[in-house]
């Protein structure tokens, strides 16, 4: 099973011989096999040899080991190359031995956007699955229903040449007749997760490994953190239980609180000038006033259909006046963002991974995790800002968020290849909110001229070529 432009895996085709992975309900992405004429072809579609890149030593991608040393199952190692891997990346190579380990260790990962933690841990779980016992054995919480479904796609993928029966934990997916879930690995949100199991649907009683993918955002006090708490507290206390933590980011006040939810684990970290991705250049465009963003924007929509593009907004309410007025002036975008119901939702996110929707209008729910190669351009329209809390607990005035700022301009520059973000700052207080992101960083963001759209397509051209 081959990868598609899009960046998702498709479904075995029909000639395959061998049986896909089962699932007790599929994923609407594993029953569609998109024809080809529906995929997008860039222009500037980026020659990257992989390889190489795993070749060079200061890459995230390098690695020198072979999947064959890991000791992996023969069914497994089938479906890694079945699905393109010939070689682990560096958090997989370090990672791995580490997490296949016996007796079982917890871990904490961090390692840049796109550079392979989903194949780790789903590794993980499958290989820790006792086939012949059909009740749960591994959960996998995600922040987003829409990365859950990802992550569930490479689970399927991974282990179409095992037996393995997977579920979803997400949101008005499961027919309320349902009353006991039997397979092997349960991948969701933290609510849905939460919920199924105290409703005695989902048995944790076998469950031995835990992963919480996005971990920091997960275990977010003012966020899912809560959630996610209920679901380790829900269980099984003194029997073996594989806690793994993985995110791009761990800012310090997780970190600490991560080291006591995953007590004694490995620890494999970035320090903070490695968080950066290599193949994303940072631009941004001083805007005279807000309203300036809109027609900056809609200059860029040339240049934001040359591949794929995301657009991020602070607030739904913007993502959904910026779409409906774009669609109104005659542009094909689309909007995502958690207001709207579950099955629209996985319809727009297929729409637009299918390379059907070229322009996608969101908010911070698709930060964080969603892989889509052709995704070459990503757009902060608002800054990613957070409030935080005083010393009485008083939420103080917002501030640039240096974390999910990371994980939005991650959603291009995947796995070696090249991506533009573009900020638009419109006023003092944005361009030093901005220029505070850019001192976090260490990485330059180049200032394009709004009406210079020529030097834009000539920076773009250059460097995705
Ligand atoms: N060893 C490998 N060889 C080739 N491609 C790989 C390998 N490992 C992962 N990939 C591909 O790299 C892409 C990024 O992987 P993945 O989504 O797991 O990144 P990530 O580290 O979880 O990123 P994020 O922090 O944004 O969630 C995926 O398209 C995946 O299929």
């Amino acid at each position: 099973m081959q990868k598609d432009a899009d960046g998702f895996y498709s479904p075995a085709s029909k000639d395959d011989a061998t049986p896909a992975a089962t699932t007790s309900e599929k994923p609407e992405e594993e029953q569609k096999n998109p024809p080809a004429s529906d995929l997008i072809k860039s222009t500037f579609e980026v020659s990257v040899t992989l390889a190489d890149q795993q070749a060079d030593p200061n890459s995230p991608l390098y690695s020198i080991k072979t999947f064959e040393e890991l000791g992996l199952h023969a069914d497994l190692l089938k479906g890694i190359y079945d699905m393109g891997f010939s070689k682990p990346s560096k958090i997989q190579e370090r990672a791995l031995p580490l997490l296949l380990k016996d007796p079982p260790q917890n871990m904490i990962g961090q390692s840049q956007s796109g550079t392979g933690k989903t194949a780790a841990f789903v590794l993980t779980m499958l290989s820790r699955i006792d086939f012949s016992k059909n009740k749960p054995q591994a959960l996998c919480l995600a922040p987003s229903r829409e990365l859950a479904r990802q992550i569930m796609s490479v689970v399927v993928a991974m282990g179409k040449f095992t037996p393995v029966q997977t579920e979803y934990a997400i949101k008005d997916h499961l027919p309320p007749d349902v009353t006991r879930i039997t397979a092997h690995i349960i991948v969701g949100t933290p609510g849905t997760m939460f919920n199924l199991i105290r409703k005695r649907t989902l048995d944790v009683s076998d469950v031995g490994v835990f992963v919480l993918d996005e971990a920091d955002n997960m275990l977010d006090q003012d966020g899912l953190g809560e959630q996610t708490l209920k679901v380790k507290n829900a269980l099984p206390k003194g029997k073996p239980l594989q806690i793994i933590l993985f995110s791009a980011t761990f800012p310090d006040h997780v970190r600490s609180f991560a080291g006591k939810f995953a007590p004694n684990a490995n620890k494999i970290e970035l320090k903070k000038n490695e968080l950066s991705v290599e193949g994303i250049k940072q631009f941004y465009m001083d805007c005279k006033h807000e309203e300036q963003k809109y027609d900056i924007l809609v200059s860029l929509y040339k240049l934001l259909t040359i591949g794929q593009s995301i657009i991020f907004c602070q607030h739904r309410h913007t993502a959904d006046r910026i779409s409906q007025r774009m669609t109104a002036e005659g542009h094909k975008v689309a909007s995502l963002h958690g207001a709207k119901d579950g099955t629209e939702r996985d319809s727009i996110i297929d729409n637009f991974r299918e390379g059907r929707d070229k322009v996608l209008i969101t908010t911070n729910v698709i930060a964080r995790g969603i892989d889509i190669m052709q995704v070459n351009m990503v757009v902060n329209y608002d800054l990613p800002l957070m409030s935080e809390r005083d010393n009485f607990g008083n939420k103080t005035d917002m501030r640039p968020d240096v974390e999910t700022y990371l994980h939005r301009i991650g959603r291009t520059g995947r796995f070696g290849r090249k991506g533009i973000s573009v900020n638009f700052v419109h006023d003092k207080r944005t361009w030093d909110q901005m220029h505070e992101i850019e001192l976090a960083l260490g990485r330059e963001i180049v200032r394009i001229e709004t009406d210079d759209l020529d030097t834009m397509e000539e920076q773009m051209k250059k460097h995705l070529k």
